[in-house]
This record gives C-alpha cells, sequence and structure tokens, in this order.
C-alpha cells in the first residue's frame, strides 16, 4: 500500500514513512493511492468479531508489509484493552431506528482515544525499528491534546509539544493536558483560536529547515494513521447493524472533518453506507458548504462545544481531491485560493457529488442545550454538547422514512462538559474515580500571543531539554 499527497508534488510512500511524515512536503495530506476493497463475504466474516480484533484486520489493510499482521495484532488488543467497556465502542439504541456509537471510553474520555490508543503505539515502533527521535507539535480545541498527551506520555524517543487556544476549551479538558507533568510533554496557550494554532502547527511543518532539525511529527487528523485508526469503529457500527446487506446512514458531530472522513472512507471499502450527516455548531462553514455550495471562513466564535469551535476543516482537502477526481494540482489550486481569499472556490460539479451523500445541519447552543435535555427526558441519555448536535442532525436528516438506522458518533463522554450538561439537565456528571482529583492536581502550561517565531523557540527549547 502506497500513499499519494493531496497536492501531487510529494513523493509517494508507505505507511511508516507517512505515520511519521505527517504532513506531506506540499503541504497537501495524504491518501492511499487506491482504497482497499473488500467483497460482501469478507465483511460478513469480520461480523461479530471483538473490536481489536476488526481494527487489526482492517488496519492491516492501511499499513500492509510495514508492519507484520500479529505485530499489529498484539498492539490493537493493547491499545484498547484499557478501555472502559468491554465491547470498547458499544451502540447503544436511543429509539426505533437511532443508535448512539459511544467513542468515550478510553482514557482521555473523548472518541480520540479510539486512534491516538494505536498511534502511540505505531510510534513507539516505527520509531525503535528505525532508532530515531521525533518532535511532535499537535494543536486541540480540547480532545485530540490530552489523547495524544496520554497516549505519548513518558517515551524517551518523543517529544510533545501541544497548543490549545487560551480559555477556548472546557475546564476539565484543559486540565487533562496541563496536568500531565511527564518530562516529555509540554502545553502551549495561544492567544488565539483553534484555527490559530493549527495554523501554526502547519506553519511548523512548512519551515523546512525547522521540520528537519526538529524531525516534526503529527498526531493531528492531517495525519493519515489518525484517519485509518478511526475507520474500524465505523465499520464495526454497520456490521452489528447488518451491513453489508443492510445500508446505513452516520450522523458525525464535525469540526476538523477527520471523523466523518473515516466514516466516508468504509463506503469507500464497500461498505452501504447510505447518508452522511455533518453536525456543527455556531462555526458552521461545512454546513454552509452543503447548503450553497459558500465554503467562506467567518472569525471562529466559542460555543457550548468548543471542540468544533473550528472553521478550516483540514480534511476537508481529502475529500475534495476526490471529488476532483484525484487531480493534485487541481487541489492545490483550490487550496492556495482558499488561503489568500478566504473563499473556497469548489467547482459545482463537485459540490453536487459532495451533497449527493452529505448533508449539512447547524445546531446553536441554545437547540444544543434543549436537545441534551430532550435526550435525557425521552430516552434517560445523558449526552455531551457534541453528541447532541449529533443525534439532533440525525433527526433532521435521517428521517424515518428513509428507512435505514442512524449511527451517532458518540464523541466525548458528559462528564468533560459537566457545565453544559448541567445548565440543561440539572444533572452534574461525574468524573470517573480516576480523574475525581483533576480539579487538585497541579497544572504546568505556557501562555503565548503565538508568533511562529515564539512557538518555534518553544518547540525547540523543550525538545532540547529532554534530546
Ligand atoms: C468531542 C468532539 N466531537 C467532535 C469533534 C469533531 O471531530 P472532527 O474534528 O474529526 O470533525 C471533536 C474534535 O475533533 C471532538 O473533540
Ligand atoms: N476537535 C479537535 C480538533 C483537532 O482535530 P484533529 O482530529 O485534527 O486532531 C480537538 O479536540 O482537539
Amino acid at each position: 500500500m502506497r500513499y499519494l499527497s493531496t497536492r501531487g508534488q510529494a513523493a509517494p510512500r508507505d505507511f511508516e514513512a507517512v505515520l511519521l511524515a505527517g504532513l506531506a512536503e506540499d503541504g497537501g495530506l495524504f491518501l492511499p493511492e487506491s482504497w482497499p476493497s473488500l467483497s460482501p463475504a469478507e465483511w460478513r466474516g469480520l461480523r461479530g468479531l471483538p473490536y481489536a480484533e476488526l481494527a487489526a484486520r482492517l488496519m492491516h489493510r492501511f499499513t500492509g508489509d510495514t508492519l507484520p499482521f500479529e505485530t499489529l495484532r498484539e498492539m490493537t488488543g493493547a491499545a484498547y484493552a484499557g478501555f472502559g467497556h468491554p465491547a470498547v465502542a458499544p451502540l447503544v439504541q436511543l429509539d426505533t431506528r437511532t443508535f448512539a456509537l459511544e467513542l468515550f471510553h478510553g482514557p482521555t474520555l473523548a472518541f480520540k482515544d479510539m486512534a491516538m490508543q494505536l498511534l502511540g503505539r505505531l510510534f513507539d515502533h516505527a520509531l525503535a525499528r528505525r532508532g530515531s527521535r521525533i518532535t511532535i507539535v499537535g494543536a486541540t480545541s480540547g480532545d485530540t491534546g490530552s489523547a495524544a498527551i496520554e497516549a505519548c506520555r513518558d517515551r524517551q524517543a518523543i517529544d510533545m509539544v501541544i497548543l490549545h487556544p487560551e480559555g477556548r476549551t472546557s475546564e476539565v479538558q484543559r486540565r487533562q493536558m496541563t496536568t500531565v507533568l511527564a518530562p516529555n510533554v509540554a502545553n502551549l496557550a495561544i492567544q488565539g483560536s483553534f484555527d490559530d494554532c493549527q495554523d501554526l502547527v502547519k506553519a511548523m511543518f512548512a519551515d523546512v529547515p525547522f521540520r528537519q532539525e526538529m524531525g516534526l511529527g503529527a498526531v493531528n487528523s492531517i495525519n493519515w494513521a489518525r484517519v485509518a485508526a478511526q475507520i474500524p469503529y465505523y465499520a464495526y457500527a454497520a456490521l452489528a447493524l447488518g451491513a453489508p446487506e443492510r445500508p446505513v446512514a452516520f450522523s458525525v458531530p464535525t469540526g476538523n472533518f477527520g471523523n466523518v472522513l473515516a466514516a466516508w472512507a468504509v463506503k469507500q471499502m464497500g461498505l452501504p453506507v447510505e447518508r452522511l450527516i455533518i453536525g456543527a455548531n455556531r462555526n458552521n462553514i461545512l454546513a454552509r458548504f452543503l447548503a450553497a455550495n459558500d465554503m467562506s471562513i467567518r472569525g471562529v466564535e466559542p460555543s457550548l462545544s468548543p471542540s468544533m469551535d473550528i472553521q478550516v476543516s483540514s480534511n476537508f482537502e481529502r475529500l475534495l481531491f476526490e471529488l476532483l477526481g484525484r487531480d493534485g494540482a487541481a487541489t492545490a489550486g483550490v487550496m492556495q485560493r482558499f488561503r489568500a481569499e478566504g473563499r473556497m472556490p469548489v467547482p459545482d460539479a463537485a459540490w453536487r457529488a459532495a451533497t449527493a451523500l452529505f448533508r449539512g445541519f447547524t445546531l446553536d447552543d441554545p437547540g444544543t442545550l434543549a436537545e441534551i435535555r430532550h435526550l435525557w427526558a425521552s430516552a434517560g441519555y445523558l449526552a455531551d454538547p457534541h453528541t447532541a448536535i449529533g443525534t439532533a442532525a440525525a433527526r433532521a436528516h435521517a428521517p424515518e422514512d428513509l428507512g435505514i438506522p442512524v449511527v451517532v458518533a458518540a464523541t466525548a463522554h458528559p462528564a468533560k462538559f459537566p457545565d453544559a450538561v448541567e445548565q440543561a439537565t440539572g444533572l452534574r456528571p461525574p468524573l470517573p474515580p480516576r480523574l475525581a482529583d483533576l480539579y487538585e492536581r497541579e497544572e504546568r502550561y505556557a501562555v503565548v500571543p503565538g508568533t511562529l517565531a515564539e512557538v518555534e523557540a518553544f518547540v525547540r527549547a523543550h525538545a532540547r531539554r529532554n534530546g
């Protein structure tokens, strides 16, 4: 299995090289040269497998010969052994046709653990094999950061600096990152939005001498391995609900477009995914795109679902590349104009192709609170604000007469957002016992306005201290 850049200029490479590179040198994102496809009989053969086994078998299609299958199977076994639910990602029925796919039973209580627990092990394996080190720079709106820190803390061969937007995550999210005092981890609060943090990460990758000096790596979903490791849970849910014979829809609360892209990938691999619904808060650039081909950047505004306070959805570039017939030059041209003009000129045919499968939905904060209340009253289900946007989106765009089950990605545990959940229901969801003293733990992080020079100096100093 080889991987190509969406901008067509970087040399194709294998899974391990893509894992360590993160972003392609031409600024593009890696995608498989061709999508692995399974026959209906092969899909049926995966039905009913334990999650870790299913994950190993599907991930092996992407890792190819860079990793022996037995090694990968040991990794997935170890990655999911610590999850707080025996099914790893249980499906909970909310009404006759709606299911919540709970992706928050990992160590940091958000869907990011599903991929990150595996990614940490993939990094360890690749770095040990090569005898090399890596400096990971990551941007987070709240959940990627703590999941990455948890997966890579105390590693000899990894230094990590995570950028978060100051004051724009929930307190639980911030503390989950900043109370980890492992020497290889550092947190930087940027005086700006998540988009500013993500831009800084991309700018560090674009600074070739700095990238080479530091041996930069990525844990955001710009790294293909992150998206690949999110694919198995969509297959797991679809198979449990009768695929490949029975079609399914997915509703995914969306920010950086990485999670829903993994759902789109299982369709490319042969499962009958009939509809993909994208839930957004007021930062609804993707919903505006689907409604009227309006992919125009507005300022990022804070909301009750802070992990989705994002305007520039990095992974949309991967879908765009596919919609443009895998034309790297055309994709690069559209992305350059998006950067320069703040509006993405998506050709009409590509937009129409996207709208054939995807639906967009926007929910403001009062609507989010009302949906959390509704889920609690109607199904006894306590949802976090992100998941609630997904369930409301499912109701709007997978109506009863569609006649197929709809799976909502339940992306975070309600205890990560206790203020919103309490405001909606009067109940304050407790943190699990292992995090019960989170509010008493010492925090450590630096605050910077966030120029590239300041951030690079911080990363260099951190890496030198440890390296
Ligand atoms: C809880 C939660 N829900 C939804 C999202 C959006 O996911 P994605 O960025 O993959 O679209 C995020 C952030 O990524 C998140 O942390
Ligand atoms: N919502 C994310 C934002 C980063 O997304 P990623 O999937 O690209 O890592 C977060 O919680 O940090």
